[in-house]
């Protein structure tokens, strides 16, 4: 794909489509898959990537346009994984606040050394709607959960993200340190990669 050709991110999150925007916008003329439809596709796939194709053939079909989808969350090792690629919706619809107010829930008993976790995050660029080969790069970050929550940047799990290297919490963070430490940024390296941007 060549420079400023027009992109359409599939996401109908703020917070990420901000950091997408920031680590695009001098590459792509990038549009928010917003200005051309409300409907958001249910997240059927059981995997980060299959849910990333999904929301990417999906924008591309109400855009006509290539389109770049994120799907991501949050593994937290004692809790085998969870909340995975359900993080946007672990207490059910209720928004960032329930679902950090469920995390540090069950984590309550957990010491200090057993809460490891990882941010996960799939990008996948589909060309148009039937693309049959889909280009898949994913990033890893890791990280702890706290008792309490840090800081007011970001979005999501921010908060309870303990960043080792930085000893701070993910939203301790400024955006363009996050932006260059966090599992989007590490999938966003390899897709400029890829990409040849
Ligand atoms: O599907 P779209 O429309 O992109 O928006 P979403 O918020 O539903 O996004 P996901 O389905 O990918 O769910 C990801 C959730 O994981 C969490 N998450 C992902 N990346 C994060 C980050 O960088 N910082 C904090 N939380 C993050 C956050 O709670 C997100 O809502
Ligand atoms: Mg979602």
């Amino acid at each position: 794909m060549t420079n400023h050709q027009k992109l359409v991110l599939a996401s109908h999150n703020q917070g990420k489509l901000k950091e997408l925007q920031k680590m695009l916008g001098d590459h792509f003329e990038v549009h928010s898959v917003a200005e051309f439809s409300s409907i958001e596709p249910e997240e059927t796939g059981l995997s980060f990537v299959e849910n990333a194709i999904l929301k990417a053939r999906h924008a591309a079909k109400v855009s006509g346009l290539p389109a770049l989808a994120d799907d991501s969350g949050l593994a937290v090792d004692i809790l085998q994984g969870a909340p995975g690629i359900y993080s946007a919706r672990y207490a059910g619809n209720a928004g960032d606040q329930a679902n950090n107010a469920k995390l540090l829930n069950e984590l309550k008993d957990i010491p200090e050394q057993q809460r490891t976790a990882q941010f996960i995050c799939a990008l996948a660029l589909v060309r148009h709607e039937n693309d049959p080969m889909p280009i898949i790069c994913e990033g890893i970050w890791q990280g702890s959960i706290l008792f309490e929550a840090r800081g007011t940047n970001g979005f999501g799990y921010d908060p309870l993200f303990w960043v080792a290297e930085q000893q701070c919490s993910s939203a301790e963070l400024s955006p363009e340190l996050k932006n260059q430490l966090s599992h989007r940024a590490k999938a966003m390296a390899l897709l400029k990669q890829r990409l040849t941007i």
